[in-house]
């Protein structure tokens, strides 16, 4: 349960007074999510998460993350929108965190995606990229290669607890890959690099919106292709699906089309993805201390994905298809 900092009923009577969105009827924790705390507040006016931010996210990033919704959500894209104090203000403190308010997007997230749900993905994940052009603030993705190096460090000496030879094996991918990396000149926009199917709603089978927005960055495009390609695309025995993956990609192309460099970039971006989403898992695997409130996501999952990656031989063992 993502739920890390308590708000007690006054001080959430405080917080609300600045706001014009009605009286509070019901508040109450959600138990997803991994990085923040969140609630949900269902007010006599409408629905709204309240989100207090937590520990991997800086409060200087707020303006970028909070902006972007703005942006995106002018642009027509449907994800959670802002709400603004009477002041003007998106941002306040709630229990000593900084804390917004944001709207209430309807629809469900899809467990088992299928094909078809994967299409929908790639489609929205391109128009994401479309709409995120003219925004004005920039951010790096501090989890990129220049990242990991330190996430390593944070995990060394206890990764073979966790699988004999993790160690070695996370060093020799950071040899690779780093060089690997600083070789490509690909497009670079306003990733999500999140996009995972919890962060993902639909209405029956057409996708509704998009959340959680606190990873967003500037870079490589093709890299938020490639983290979806691990997150929307393996099955649960860890076999990669080519028929998800090609419809994906195909969808993602429609809709922005890849370039050859970036169609190329595919593998070794898709490899990277795996170890930094293992990396993460990694550290809070080690680091999160027993009996916390939050669900402990399998860094293992993503060790499986890396190993297709390193024996991928080309984009067609992705499903794409020129
Ligand atoms: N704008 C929203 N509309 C509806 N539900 C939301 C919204 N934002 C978050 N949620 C709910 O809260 C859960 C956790 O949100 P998320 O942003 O993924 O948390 P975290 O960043 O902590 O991982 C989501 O799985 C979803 O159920
Ligand atoms: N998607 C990440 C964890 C981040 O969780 P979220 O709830 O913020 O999407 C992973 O699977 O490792």
């Amino acid at each position: 349960m993502a739920v890390y900092t308590e708000v007690p009923d006054e001080d959430l009577a405080a917080f609300l007074k600045a706001y014009d969105i009605g009286e509070a009827v019901a508040f109450k924790g959600i138990a997803e999510g991994v990085e923040n705390s969140n609630y949900l507040l269902v007010t006599t006016q409408a629905r709204f998460i309240l989100t207090l931010y937590e520990k991997r996210v800086e409060r200087s990033d707020l303006p970028f993350f909070l902006g972007l919704l703005e942006h995106l959500s002018a642009k027509g894209l449907n994800c959670p929108q802002p709400v603004k104090a009477r002041d003007g203000a998106v941002l306040g403190e709630l229990c000593g965190r900084p804390a917004a308010l944001v709207t209430f997007l309807d629809g469900v997230s899809v467990r088992r995606p299928t094909a078809a749900h994967c299409a929908e993905l790639g489609r929205a994940l391109a128009e994401l990229h479309e709409a995120g052009r003219g925004f004005g603030l920039t951010r790096p993705n501090a989890l990129s290669v220049a990242g990991w190096r330190a996430l390593e460090r944070s995990a060394r000496g206890r990764g073979d607890a966790v699988a004999g030879g993790l160690d070695a094996l996370i060093a020799q991918e950071l040899d690779a890959l780093e060089p690997a990396f600083a070789a490509l000149d690909l497009p670079t926009g306003v990733i999500h690099a999140d996009l995972f199917p919890n962060n993902v709603f639909f209405l029956g089978d057409r996708l509704s919106g998009l959340i959680d927005f606190y990873f967003a960055c500037d870079d490589v495009f093709a890299y938020d292709v490639a983290i979806c390609l691990n997150a929307w695309c393996f099955e649960p025995n860890g076999e990669f699906n080519v028929t998800k993956g090609g419809a994906l990609l195909a969808a993602y192309h429609a809709a922005r089309p890849l370039s050859e460099a970036e169609i190329a970039a595919l593998p070794i971006l898709a490899r990277g993805a795996a170890l930094r989403f293992m990396l993460t898992r990694l550290v809070d695997w080690l680091d999160t201390p027993p009996g916390a409130l939050v669900k402990k996501l399998d860094p293992l999952e993503y060790l499986k994905k890396l190993k297709f990656h390193q024996r991928a031989r080309g984009v067609a063992d992705y499903g794409w298809r020129p």
